[in-house]
């Protein structure tokens, strides 16, 4: 299955006088892991939650697979794992990675979701028991145990130890393949130039770079064989933002 997995055209968002998202374009084909970068602030999460139908856009079209953001969620064709995302307290592990399943329409075995993101040890546990780290692994697993077509990830890795951290890489580029598509945001430029096929650059809600990570080096006139650290900053340094006129300020994005 090639195709378009998700559209943005002409996204603005604003909050107040900030342009969260500035007449954003983007276009993720199917099948492709597709690193979503930026600076605090620069939109990557009002990108997202746009995309997922969690947050209007002030102006532009969105569409996940041809269809509304809303039913391609409801046809169980994405998934997110979000930063702030909770659990049902008191109920374990399992019972979370089984919710999930049932949420969908083609649910992978809770073993599998387990062991894929590394937390099959921690099946019986409580989820209101478990440590930070831990609890993103189990976050992993609930976004995996659908089977989405499109896996949309903000942060992931955050508060993942070393050995939790390759696990879910290794993990997430053996589901990608013609079937799954991932987007991901992180601030560990590292992981992004490992496992993207592709890298967006964001600051104050526009898209200052797109590629490969040796095109996104390209882009920022370092040296091929710098860090993309390096490419990042100067990217994304005094970038400067575009005010908007007032609209809402008190409106949930995240
Ligand atoms: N609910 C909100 N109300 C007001 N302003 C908001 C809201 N959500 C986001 N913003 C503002 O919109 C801009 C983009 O925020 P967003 O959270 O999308 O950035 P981000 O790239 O995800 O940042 P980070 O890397 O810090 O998570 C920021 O200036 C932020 O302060």
């Amino acid at each position: 299955m090639k195709g378009i997995a998700a559209q943005l055209c002409g996204i603005t968002r604003r909050f107040g006088s900030t342009r969260a998202v500035d007449d954003l374009d983007l276009t993720i084909e199917a099948g492709t892991i597709v690193a979503l970068l930026g600076p605090n602030g620069a939109g990557k999460t009002t990108t997202i939650s746009i995309m997922l139908g969690l947050a209007r856009a002030d102006a532009g079209t969105v569409t996940v697979f041809g269809e509304s953001a809303a039913d391609a969620v409801r046809a169980g064709r994405v998934a997110a794992m979000l930063q702030d995302g909770g659990f049902v307290p008191g109920s374990t592990v399992r019972d979370m990675i089984e919710l999930a399943g049932a949420l969908y329409p083609r649910p992978i075995d809770t073993d599998r979701a387990l062991s894929t993101a590394g937390v099959r040890d921690l099946a019986n546990r409580r989820v209101d028991r478990l440590s930070a780290g831990e609890a993103q692994g189990v976050r992993v697993a609930f976004a995996l145990a659908g089977d989405p077509d499109l896996l949309v990830l903000d942060e992931p890795t955050t508060a993942m130890d070393v050995a939790a951290r390759q696990q879910f890489w290794t993990a997430i580029r053996g589901n990608a393949d013609d079937h799954h598509t991932v987007l991901f945001s992180t601030h560990q430029l590292h992981e992004a130039d490992t496992a993207a096929d592709r890298i967006v650059v964001l600051a104050a809600g526009r898209i200052v770079a797109d590629g490969p990570p040796a095109q996104i080096r390209a882009a920022a006139g370092v040296d091929p064989s710098a860090t993309l650290d390096a490419a990042f900053l100067a990217l994304t340094t005094d970038v400067p933002a575009v005010d908007g006129p007032s609209t809402t300020t008190q409106e949930t994005a995240k």
